[in-house]
């Protein structure tokens, strides 16, 4: 793994020395790490520690003060996010960002978008070209609206009777969770190779977590080729889901390794946790 982080020729995500600094302030400090295919990585630290930062620089909405980034060995820390996206590249926000008036279904078929613009014809139209479409029902037009709705419904019926029966509701109508439901199925929707998502579960009760926490191991199943980045303080999800957990701390890598190892780490139990260790089958233990 280290020579593929040096080389960047991984087929995954790869950081090679990541920082971003805020006037002074090291936010991300010197951060190397990779994602293949597949892999649930897990990101943990205490409030600060840069982890929504780094989804940031990712994603392409911050850019580096030094380091790189790539995707399937393709260089992308000074692409724009929207081309990072059709790269492959899906992201939920921490907090939920859903366009209130639109329906839930209008929501998810806008994220179907992403996935589209990545097959070789499946560029934008313009606005003559798509009325002129719908007019006259041609069938390019049809299977693509086809298309949308397929992995429309596909996202929404992920999270059971929870989206699926109020796909016509605004999403102003929603609950906070099933906001956080809707980002997620948006970002599915768009088929993405690896997904980024931060803090999912917060705000969520037990029950709910539990539900998410269900949900992201049916996807590994469904779609083992996924990788997932996720940033979540609640330890009860990161344990079963994560194949690999890092802890950040002030922005550098505290720890690294399988969920146990890392969350175990003696620094991390003294940083965070007291001296008490994390029992094996600890629920919400809270790194924040
Ligand atoms: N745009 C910005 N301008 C200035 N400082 C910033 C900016 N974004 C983040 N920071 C600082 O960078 C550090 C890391 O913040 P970040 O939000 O990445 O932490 P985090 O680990 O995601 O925390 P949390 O768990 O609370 O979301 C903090 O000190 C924060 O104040």
């Amino acid at each position: 793994m280290v020579a593929n982080i040096l080389s960047g020729d991984n087929s995954g995500l790869v950081l090679q020395g990541v920082s971003r600094h805020f006037d002074g302030v090291k936010a991300v400090d010197d951060v190397s790490f990779s994602l293949a295919a597949g892999e649930t990585l897990a990101l943990v630290g205490p409030n600060g520690a840069g982890k929504s930062t780094l989804i940031q620089l990712i994603s392409g909405v911050e850019r580096l003060t030094h380091g790189r980034i790539y995707l399937g060995g393709r260089r992308i820390d000074r692409l724009p996010p929207e081309r990072i996206a059709r790269l492959g590249l899906g992201r939920s926000f921490q907090t939920s960002r859903v366009f209130p008036a639109l329906s839930i279904w209008d929501s998810v078929l806008l994220g179907t978008q992403a996935g589209l613009l990545r097959k070789p014809n499946g560029g934008l139209v313009n606005p003559l070209q798509e009325a002129l479409g719908v007019l006259l029902a041609l069938p390019r037009w049809r299977q693509r609206v086809e298309q949308q709705e397929t992995l429309a419904r596909e996202a929404l019926q992920r999270f059971g009777d929870r989206l699926w029966p109020r796909r016509e509701a605004p999403a102003f109508s929603l609950s906070y969770a099933n906001r956080r439901r809707l980002e997620i199925a948006r970002v599915l929707a768009g088929k993405p190779d690896f997904l980024l998502l931060d803090e999912p579960a917060a705000g969520m009760n037990p029950t709910e977590t539990a539900e998410l926490t269900e949900l992201l191991l049916a996807l590994r199943q469904q779609q083992p080729a996924l990788g997932i980045l996720v940033i979540e303080h609640k330890l009860s999800l990161v344990r079963r889901v994560a194949d690999r957990v890092i802890v950040l701390n002030q922005g550098r890598v505290l720890a690294e390794g399988s969920p146990d190892h890392a969350l175990n780490h003696p620094e991390v139990v003294e940083a965070y946790l007291g001296r008490q260790r994390v029992r094996p089958n600890a629920t919400d233990a809270h790194l924040g």
